[in-house]
């Protein structure tokens, strides 16, 4: 349960994990079930947020962002192809981290992504691992007889889990829309899939979200899921507002690896710790857990000295490798006479009442609605006259790169996989989402009016961005450096996927839904127009990963393929820092597969 500094301060645990968030409470938790005699305590920098409303209600996409009890509001570098602008990365902060403030999607990569990593080096982790962890992971409860009569759902048992703590479902939407995207793209050729969770996602289809059916169509996340089943079990403990500072290391690398022997932590302005009897396991997020390692000695050599942070263990790949998901927003005002309601109301606070008082009777209502029709295509569907010469291009640039012996270590082995995908015309580059209302990022939406909004997103990003400490302060956030659009294909990629976004809301049915094209806008419709569009507007998807990269060492990697960290005898990471190449999925299911993975790791230690 949720204790207090004063009983935790100074104590021993076996296990200490370090972020109560996504893969935290899951590793967590299952630590808790697989070993009753031995302790595990969660430090969480974050609140409890616990039945909290804006956390369990869906529909209220990003009502929690900018509010710093849920969000750690990172901003990035100035962007310099970006127009110098900086960006806004939130992430969730409290129990449950991101998976209580995420768009609550249920997706998964295809089986090319995963099988990527054993071949970079990681034995075991590869589709049929992510199959059978997701699965663990995952309850899910079909369409109800209702929703079926207003569109058909069909999924294939054997690729969906039964019995796991996630709860997943098939979301309510507003079903002329949901539909009016789907067949636009069967009517320009794309094949729909009966089901997208088999390792085979290329084509249109609809998604599962968290959310649980039985508890009133209220987010299932890491702290409903895993957290609160296992809150009393006496071998649990969990503190809040406990932001880790760093881990005690002991010993030398030269004799074996640096031992942890116990975390610091600030509560409350003071300074505390606990020690720690086996292991330590940081599932801090992508973005501060590499913070963690840098204070605690563990990183780039210059980083740490400039830092005035004592060597401990030598690794360059700390902070680089970082990879994201990119978007633009393409949204459209819809004609008054389709009449669907959008998560628009919700902006209403009227409006939004009445919808909270029919989800407190039961009946249907918004906050139980979900962003449910999605399309993952290659670059060869998108634009079949143009994919020749934007492959050519990437293919002679990033060979010149590996060519001239420049590139950090691993780099070259994990392009080469992306000329590889990028080549296939079976495996997508790019992903277009229909979100049932306003959210696009020029202009903003007009009270009373209903919008539209497909999201186009670059799934295989080329450029690499880095995340470091700015000081030894653990309360400074440290630097993000994205470098969007560092290579040019990935803003040549995501117009193309523009492009094609502003072709389907040319087609039947979608056409007829729509009055007009708010942004990009028709204006902005030349190939030039639209890069400049991107420069201005592109926006980060929310997937940073690869910050400390399982990877051989040699190549740049952080942890091992039991994702130990180099040089250390007992620190392990688990969350997507760890994933060392992106992958073609919004990313929730993966920390949820790398918090069960650490889990089984232990286990069989
Ligand atoms: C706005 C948004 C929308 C998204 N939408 C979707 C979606 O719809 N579907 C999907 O699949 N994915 C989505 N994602 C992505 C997905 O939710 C995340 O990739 C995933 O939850 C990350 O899990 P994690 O365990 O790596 O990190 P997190 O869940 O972020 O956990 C990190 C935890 O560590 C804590 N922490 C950090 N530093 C410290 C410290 N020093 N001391 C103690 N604790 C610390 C944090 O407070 C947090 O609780 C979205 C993400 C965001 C941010």
């Amino acid at each position: 349960m949720v204790s207090s500094v004063e009983n935790v301060a100074g104590k021993a645990y076996d296990y200490v994990v370090i972020g109560g968030g996504t893969a935290g409470l899951t590793a967590a938790s299952r630590l808790v079930e697989y070993f009753p005699d031995r302790s595990v305590l969660i430090l969480e920098a974050g609140e409890s947020n616990l039945d909290d409303p804006k956390i369990l209600l869906g529909g209220q996409f990003g009502s929690t962002f900018g509010d710093p009890k849920y969000d750690w509001i990172f901003t990035t570098k100035p962007q310099k192809h970006h127009y110098d602008k900086v960006m806004t990365w939130n992430r969730g902060k409290g129990l449950g981290g991101s998976s209580g403030m995420n768009f609550y999607v249920w997706t998964k990569p295809p089986k090319e992504s995963i099988d990527a990593f054993e071949e970079l080096g990681n034995p075991g982790w590869n589709w049929k691992s992510y199959q059978e962890l997701t699965m663990r992971a995952e309850d899910f409860t079909e369409a109800t007889e209702d929703q079926l009569k207003e569109l058909v759902h069909t999924y294939k048992a054997e690729y969906r889990g039964r019995g796991g703590p996630i709860k997943t479902t098939v979301p309510a939407t507003a079903v002329s829309l949901t539909k009016g995207f789907l067949d636009s793209l069967q009517n320009m050729g794309v094949r729909l899939l009966d089901d997208p969770y088999g390792g085979d996602i290329t084509g249109c289809w609809q998604a599962a979200v968290s959310l649980n059916r039985e508890a009133q169509w209220t987010r299932s996340y890491a702290a409903t899921a895993y957290y609160l089943p296992n809150k009393d079990k006496p071998n649990f403990t969990v503190l809040t507002e406990a932001n880790v500072a760093r881990i005690l290391l002991d010993g030398e690398e030269s004799s074996g690896g640096v031992i942890a022997t116990g975390v610091e932590f600030t509560h409350g302005g003071k300074t505390y710790s606990v020690k720690v009897n086996k292991e330590v396991v940081v599932s801090a997020g992508t973005i501060k857990s590499p913070q963690v390692l840098e204070l605690s000695g563990i990183g780039r050599r210059d980083v740490l000295e400039t830092a005035g942070i004592p060597v401990k263990v030598e690794l360059p790949g700390v902070g680089e490798n970082v990879q994201d998901h990119t978007l633009c927003a393409i949204s459209y005002e819809l004609d008054p006479k389709t009449g669907p309601k959008t998560f628009d109301v919700l902006r209403n606070p009227k409006l939004a009442e009445e919808q909270a008082k029919l989800q407190k009777a039961g009946a249907d209502n918004l906050y139980r609605y979900g962003i449910s029709a999605y399309s993952f295509l290659p670059i060869q569907t998108m634009n079949p006259n143009g994919a020749p010469e934007i492959i050519e291009g990437v293919s002679k640039l990033v060979e010149e790169q590996i060519k001239s012996g420049k590139l950090p270590p691993g780099l070259a082995e994990q392009y080469k996989i992306q000329l590889r995908t990028l080549k296939d015309a079976h495996v997508p580059d790019l992903e277009v989402i229909d979100v049932n209302c306003f959210m696009s990022h020029r202009s903003a939406p007009e009270d009373g009016k209903a919008y539209i909004t497909i999201l186009a997103v670059l799934q295989n990003p080329f450029s690499r961005g880095t995340i470091h400490i700015k000081s030894k302060d653990p309360l400074e956030q440290p630097d993000i450096d994205p470098a969007l659009f560092e290579n040019p294909y990935d803003l040549e990629l995501l117009k193309e996927s523009v492009k094609y976004t502003k072709r389907m809301a040319e087609t039947e049915p979608f056409k007829s839904l729509v009055t007009k094209e708010v942004d990009p806008g028709k204006e902005n419709s030349t190939d030039d127009e639209i890069r400049e569009y991107l420069r201005n507007y592109a926006h980060t998807c929310w997937h940073a990963i690869a910050s400390n990269s399982m990877l051989p060492r040699d190549k740049n990697g952080v942890v091992d393929p039991n994702l130990k960290v180099y040089g250390t005898k007992n620190v392990r990471v688990a969350d997507l820092s760890v994933l060392p190449l992106h992958i073609a999925s919004h990313t929730q299911s993966a920390a949820y597969y790398v918090g069960e993975k650490v889990a089984d790791i232990l286990k069989s230690a």
